[in-house]
Order: structure tokens, then C-alpha cells, then sequence
């Protein structure tokens, strides 16, 4: 184990870089880790971590462990709490307390960043500019402008950049786009989407602070409905209106955000983004309806891959009814999914990515565009008015 550079001393044995036996057992543990999968080494993704805090630690760390293309090769984070037990846990050879220290490992293939917002920019170019491949949290940065700036240093990079946009990997959501694609839904007119959590005032929580988040909500879970939004209709945004709000919470980022999206291709999109909304009674809805029929999802936007979703279908056109009698709607059908990881299915198709020089699902422009309607759905509800995107 290398622990390198750690704010404090915990009790293992620090061994120099180069000992031998350390290496030797390091690449014993890989090689053995490799063959158990039937996969030879030079199929197999080393990642560092950047960041081994929340999402990290619950999902994607577990998720690299299970999947076969990919192995953790370090950790960074600034707080060194619980790090050793992570590293035995998951049998990580390398951990460090400053990036600089950790980019200088020649064993490390990619870097998947989760810190908080605000160092984003500077992790994502110093990983680049190290000739490492990139994975980096939504958003990919605290404005649209440090997200460009990423965007276009990983343009001038050989390497495989992307951004972690998970949503785009719940298996029902890949099955609505599929519908969308082939306009079994016509044209779809309107879409909305719901992220909310139960987000009470937390003494020094980075999500509160404006100046390492860049917004509440909106930055936070906003952009995800944003995101599958775009994914889902293929489509971008040209003009928003929002409403940003503390509407329960004093803390100095928005408890609450409603916006509208017009898309390009026609539909109007309605999201809500909320931190004041009780965990239990969250519903989370996805709702698409187009000339056609009506796609209704509930709980999907969410971390699990599950929740239900029902499609209606009109199966015939009947004309223009007066009387708008509804009781005789469509049937609903239930759409089988499989409840997959998707932060397994995220990190093994990224890693595939590398290893083949496919394009990522989400690629640096994508994000980057989605920052900008952010940018745009801030500056709407500050100045009160209607804000285009392309102009
Ligand atoms: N896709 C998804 O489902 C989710 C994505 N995210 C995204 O992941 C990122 C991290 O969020 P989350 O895991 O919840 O945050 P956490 O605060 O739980 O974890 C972040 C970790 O990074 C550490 N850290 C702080 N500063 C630095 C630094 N400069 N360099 C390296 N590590 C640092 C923190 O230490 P300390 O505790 O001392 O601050 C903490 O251990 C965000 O971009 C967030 O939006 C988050 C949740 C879900
Ligand atoms: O991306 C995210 C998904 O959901 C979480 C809450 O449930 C957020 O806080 C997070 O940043």
C-alpha cells in the first residue's frame, strides 16, 4: 500500500515508492484479480479517484469493484477519514492527499473525479494535461465558462474525456429514448421532471456554500432532469424562464427551482428541482407525452435504476371529441426494465470507451451546453425574464 502525501498518520506501515515486495505483491494482487476475471491485463481500466467522499464511496467505487474492465488503482481525497479501511476494503494499492503526488503514478489510466464543484476545473485540467484519460461528476463546473475551459483543454488532448451523467444509464430510460426514436410517442409536445430531496441546513456542507457549489438545487439536481431531457428527445434547449427560490431554507443557495425549457425540435419541458421536499414523499414523476401517446414514469430519476413506468398509446385516431369524456383513456402497459447499476454501467462503458476509442455517452460539448442553460436559468430568474440560449 502507498499512502502518500495524507494530511494525517494513521497506523500502517509507510513503505517507499519503489520497495520491491510492495510492488511485487501489488502486481501479484492485480495480475491474480485479472486472471480470476479471465481478462488480460491490458483490457482492464486503472483508475484513480479523485475525491472518495459520498457518491464515490457508495456507488462508484462499489461499481468499478464489480464490473470487468476496470480496477481502482488509487485514491485522493483531502479527508483522510475511514481511507484505510476503504483501501482494505477494496483492495486499492495507492492513496494520496494531493492530486500532484497522485497524477505522477504511471500505473493510473484514468481519473474519475467527485470532489465538490468548485475544484473541478483545476483537478479535470491538471488529470488532462497528466495525459490521463477523464471521468468528471456533473457539473462539469461551477459555471459554464470553468466548463469550457475543460471542454477545450480535453479537445487539445489525446485522451477519452467525458462526464458522469448517470440517468442516461437506467435501463427504462434507454427504452423511453428508443420509443422516443422511433416516434412511437409522435411528436412529443411536453415533458416534466422531477429531482427532489429532504435538504435541511448542514453547518459547513459545501452544497450550501454558493462559492464551492455554484447554486443549490438547480446546479445540484436540476441537471439531471436537463440532462435526460436532452438525452431522451435527442434534442437541445433554445430558450428558459425560471423561478429560483428559498422557499423553506435560509441557507445562501435556492431550496427550490421550477423551470422551462423549449427545445429545439418543439417540446416544452417542466422541471422541478427541489431540496425541501420530504424524502418520503418524493415521487420523482417523469411524464412525456407526445401526439400519439404518453410516456408516465415514477421514480426513475433517482440512484437505483427502478421505479415504474407506463405507457399509453392512442391506438386510433378519433378525431376531435367535444365532449372530452376521459374515461376511456388508452390502456396503460407496463414497460419491463431491467433494474440495472447504473453507475456499474456507467463506468464499464466509459472504461470500454478507453480501451476502444468509442465516444462517451456524455461527451465534454454536451455537458458544457447543459451548463450553459444553468447559466441561463440563473440569469432568467434574476432578471425576470425569458433568456435564449443560441443568438
Ligand atoms: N451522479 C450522482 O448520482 C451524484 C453525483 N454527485 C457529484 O459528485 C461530486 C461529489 O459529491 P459528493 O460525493 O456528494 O460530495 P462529498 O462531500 O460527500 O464527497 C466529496 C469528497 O471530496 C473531498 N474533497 C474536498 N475537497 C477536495 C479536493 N480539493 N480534492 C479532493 N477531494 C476533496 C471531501 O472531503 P471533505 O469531506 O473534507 O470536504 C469528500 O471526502 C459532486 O460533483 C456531486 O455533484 C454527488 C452525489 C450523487
Ligand atoms: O447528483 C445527485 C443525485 O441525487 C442526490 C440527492 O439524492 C444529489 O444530492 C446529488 O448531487
Amino acid at each position: 500500500m502507498k499512502v502518500i502525501g495524507l494530511r494525517e498518520n494513521y497506523e500502517i506501515e509507510r513503505k517507499p515508492r519503489f520497495d520491491f515486495f510492495n510492488l511485487l505483491n501489488v502486481a501479484i494482487l492485480q495480475v491474480s484479480r485479472q486472471y480470476a476475471l479471465g481478462i488480460k491485463m491490458k483490457d482492464i481500466v486503472r483508475w484513480g479517484i479523485v475525491g472518495a467522499g459520498g457518491i464515490a464511496r457508495r456507488r462508484t467505487i462499489p461499481a468499478i469493484n464489480e464490473i470487468s474492465n476496470a480496477s481502482i488503482q488509487a485514491v485522493m481525497d483531502t479527508n483522510t477519514n475511514g481511507m484505510i479501511d476503504l483501501m482494505k476494503e477494496y483492495d486499492i494499492p495507492d492513496v494520496y492527499g494531493n492530486i500532484d503526488d497522485m497524477l505522477r503514478n504511471a500505473d493510473i489510466d484514468a481519473v474519475y473525479i467527485a470532489s465538490p464543484v468548485l475544484f473541478h476545473k483545476e483537478q479535470a485540467i491538471k488529470i488532462l494535461e497528466a495525459g490521463k484519460h477523464l471521468l468528471i461528476e456533473k457539473p462539469l463546473g461551477i459555471h459554464a465558462s470553468a466548463a469550457k475551459e475543460i471542454m477545450e483543454c480535453a479537445k487539445t488532448k489525446n485522451v477519452c474525456a467525458g462526464v458522469a451523467m448517470v440517468m442516461r444509464f437506467h435501463d427504462g430510460h434507454q427504452k423511453i429514448k428508443e420509443m422516443i426514436g422511433h416516434k412511437d410517442l409522435g411528436e412529443i409536445v411536453s415533458c416534466r421532471g422531477q429531482l427532489t430531496c429532504w435538504f435541511p441546513p448542514m453547518e459547513g456542507n459545501w452544497r450550501q456554500n454558493p462559492a464551492i457549489s455554484g447554486g443549490g438545487a438547480l446546479m445540484d439536481m436540476g441537471i439531471h432532469c436537463i440532462d435526460l431531457m436532452k438525452y431522451l428527445m435527442d434534442d437541445r434547449a433554445e430558450k428558459t424562464v425560471g423561478i429560483i427560490e428559498n422557499k423553506s431554507f435560509s441557507y445562501p443557495v435556492e431550496d427550490s427551482a421550477s423551470f422551462m425549457l423549449k427545445m429545439k425540435k418543439g417540446a416544452t419541458c417542466y422541471i422541478d428541482a427541489y431540496f425541501n421536499i420530504p424524502d418520503q414523499a418524493a415521487k420523482c414523476f417523469l411524464e412525456i407525452y407526445g401526439t400519439k401517446g404518453s410516456i408516465i414514469a415514477n421514480g426513475t430519476i433517482g440512484q437505483d435504476g427502478c421505479g415504474d413506468i407506463k405507457v399509453y398509446i392512442e391506438q386510433e385516431d378519433k378525431g376531435y371529441e367535444s365532449s372530452q369524456v376521459r374515461n376511456k383513456q388508452a390502456e396503460a402497459v407496463n414497460m419491463e426494465f431491467e433494474q440495472v447499476n447504473m453507475y456499474a454501467k456507467q463506468l464499464s462503458e466509459f472504461s470500454e470507451c478507453i480501451l476502444t476509442g468509442k465516444e462517451p455517452r456524455t461527451t465534454m460539448e454536451d455537458a458544457y451546453d447543459t451548463m450553459k442553460i444553468i447559466d441561463a436559468v440563473y440569469e432568467s430568474a434574476k432578471e425576470e425574464r425569458v433568456i435564449y440560449l443560441y443568438n
